[in-house]
């Protein structure tokens, strides 16, 4: 991820443009720390895969007509119109085999020796030459428009049109149905598209170790987000990147380091983002050309299908089935960043590019999980106030805006079945309008009751106090707190605050008489609680302890691990995959000692662990 100060210190000129809580059942799969039990995996070789794939993406959607057909187009230009651009990666030199996720694996019904075998190296490292059929040799990558914080940009793009922003590195190389799913799966760093700008189109190790990892950790702890499938790294390709030299306290890099090269495979329903409706509903706003209503109306039903068909009727008028998807978007969003505030995730470069339609986490650059609780964190230098820790449900408003602005052109061109009767058709739009305002300008209430609903959660109760919590949150900022340790030890019912000063970072013992107090508040309102709907102790503390992980990827966890991988040791990266997908789990004493603990002082303020302004 690169921010301004890099494109000018080093000469590279792009830059970062940068689900409803958890069932019971899911958790107890979380807690029980068991796979899904599958007995054994029915598609074993490259050829099981390739029967179950079904390209209905780019047999549905439009193809840009400028496209080069053997897809070997590098060159940064603008595309005008289509939906995506066929495109063939490129493959990294010398692949190796560094991890997969077994989780998903099971869950695909892939037999784990896949990740080694020949052909899946070869494919999920970007050389579609020799693929079974049916697949298709060729992958491609989709164009997309960018807001910040609801502001709408076209400087990032080269053209200053807009018309060159898209997947820059990112190649979809297959769509398969597998048990009733349909996935998509997708090379990032597959090389150059026509959206690189320019640049590499590569991934260095670093953050493809930093992605991979997180992708597993956050699902299983329940937060939807694109999965990990595969990651390889280059033997003997490598690319240079500004990064920070040895024990520097510089907020932005200060030396240009050689990184291998290496290619992380996601995988997810669909990669529609709010900024690729963006790129179509600013098109058909300003009338671009022709196709442009057609080809916005096309990208929207396309994502209703792949990430709410359960949901809204397909015999809905599109004007109906695009009031229900604000809806439904809106619930998906807003209970997705109450789950990344449950946990200590920040995303910390949330604009409409990074925001999936699906509501799921994409696009983990400048992420972070937060050790001391502090509501202005934020690790990405680049990534400012309006996407730190606690303004993420602001920030996911303005997206939500975006997104709306994005389906308006949709209802105000609303021809439905009475083109012959002029003013009934003009009452139905200003009614469809209006009702999009209102699931728009609904996202506040919605986002609070969400955020209610998880500290509700997180502290046991089951109704929001809002002067607990605002007490609460004043302490642990004050304090301050390890926001991981903190609930986590609270999540055991102490009787007193001596457990919880494991999490404190500071003594102080008039912070101490506040926290006395507090705690005596809060076990009233937890025994009160019990007079309604009577839990023991244990079963109050196992609720607890499904909301409150024990164990988050904390960045000075993953430093070592690519530090390590880069030198060819992998084990790091595998450990701390096994330990990150069990993170509710009480796990072994040996590995409470080593990832259950405050973040240590020499990690503070250091740059590449602490913060980086470059996350690519
Ligand atoms: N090395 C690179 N080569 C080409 N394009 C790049 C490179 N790095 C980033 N980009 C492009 O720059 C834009 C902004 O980058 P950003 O860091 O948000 O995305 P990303 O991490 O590459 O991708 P994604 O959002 O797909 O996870 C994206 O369109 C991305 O494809
Ligand atoms: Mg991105």
């Amino acid at each position: 991820m690169f921010c301004i100060q890099t494109i000018i210190s080093c000469g590279v000129w792009f830059f970062r443009s940068c689900a409803v809580f958890i069932t019971p059942l899911a958790w107890s799969i979380f807690m029980t720390n068991q796979l899904p039990k599958v007995t054994s995996p029915s598609i074993v070789t490259l050829e099981d895969l390739a029967e179950l794939a079904d390209y209905s993406l780019q047999d549905t959607l439009n193809c840009d007509p400028d496209a080069k057909e053997n897809g070997i187009d590098y060159l940064p230009r603008q595309v005008f119109t289509g939906h995506y651009v066929p495109v063939n990666p490129t493959p990294i030199e010398d692949p190796e085999y560094i991890a997969h996720s077994k989780h998903f694996f099971r869950e695909l019904g892939f037999a784990d020796s896949m990740a080694t075998s020949a052909d899946f190296i070869s494919m999920f490292s970007g050389d579609l030459s020799q693929l079974p059929k049916p697949m298709r040799k060729l992958g491609w990558a989709t164009g997309y428009a960018l807001s910040i914080y609801g502001n709408e940009y076209v400087q990032q793009c080269p053209f200053q049109t807009g018309n060159g922003y898209g997947d820059g590195r990112a190649v979809s190389v297959l769509e398969a149905v597998i048990q009733d799913q349909r996935w998509e799966m997708q090379l990032k760093g597959g090389g150059r598209t026509p959206y690189c700008r320019g640049a590499d189109g590569r991934a260095v190790l670093r953050s493809s170790i930093r992605e991979f990892l997180v992708q597993d950790h956050m699902h299983s702890l329940g937060v939807p987000t694109s999965r990990s499938l595969s990651l390889y790294v280059s033997k003997s390709e490598n690319v240079k990147r500004p990064w920070y030299s040895e024990g520097s306290r510089s907020k932005d890099p200060d030396m240009l380091i050689s990184e291998p090269v290496a290619i992380s495979t996601r995988v997810a329903p669909s990669f529609i983002r709010v900024g690729q409706l963006e790129l179509f509903g600013r098109r058909a706003r300003k009338n671009e050309h022709p196709k442009a209503m057609q080809e916005l109306e096309k990208i929207v039903l396309h994502a209703i299908e792949r990430e709410y068909a359960d949901v809204i009727d397909n015999q809905l008028s599109t004007a109906e089935k695009v009031l229900m998807l604000a809806c439904e978007f809106r619930s998906r969003l807003t209970s997705l960043v109450a789950n990344w505030i449950r946990v200590g995730f920040c995303q910390g470069n949330f604009n409409s590019d990074n925001c999936s339609v699906g509501g799921f986490t994409l696009d983990y650059g400048p992420f972070g999980f937060c050790d001391v609780y502090d509501p202005h964190f934020q690790s990405w230098t680049g990534g400012g106030h309006h996407f730190s820790f606690m303004n993420q449900p602001v920030a996911a408003q303005q997206n939500f805006k975006s997104f709306c602005n994005a389906l308006r052109p949709l209802l105000t061109s609303y021809q439905g079945t009475l083109q012959h009767e002029p003013s009934k058709k003009n009452s139905l739009q200003q009614d469809y309008l209006q009702q999009l305002d209102e699931i728009q300008d609904g996202f506040s209430n919605v986002m609070q009751a969400q955020m209610e609903k998880m500290w509700a959660g997180k502290l046991g109760l089951s109704t929001f106090n809002k002067a607990l919590f605002s007490e609460l949150e004043s302490l642990m900022a004050q304090t301050p707190v390890d926001y991981t340790l903190f609930f986590r030890e609270l999540s055991m019912l102490p009787e007193n605050i001596a457990p919880l000063k494991k999490s404190f970072y500071k003594d102080s013992e008039d912070m101490d008489l506040r926290w006395s107090e507090w705690l005596a508040k809060w076990k009233s309102l937890i025994a009160s609680d019990n007079v309604a709907a009577p839990r023991s102790d244990d079963e109050i503390s196992r609720q607890m302890k499904l909301v409150n992980p024990k164990y988050i990827l904390r960045e000075w966890f993953v430093v070592p691990a690519y530090q390590q991988a880069t030198a060819g040791n992998y084990a790091l990266v595998r450990e701390l995959q096994k330990i990150m997908t069990q993170p509710y789990a009480e796990q072994s004493k040996e590995i409470e000692d080593k990832y259950y603990r405050l973040k240590p002082f020499e990690f503070f303020e250091l740059g590449g662990t602490s913060y980086y302004s470059c996350s690519s």
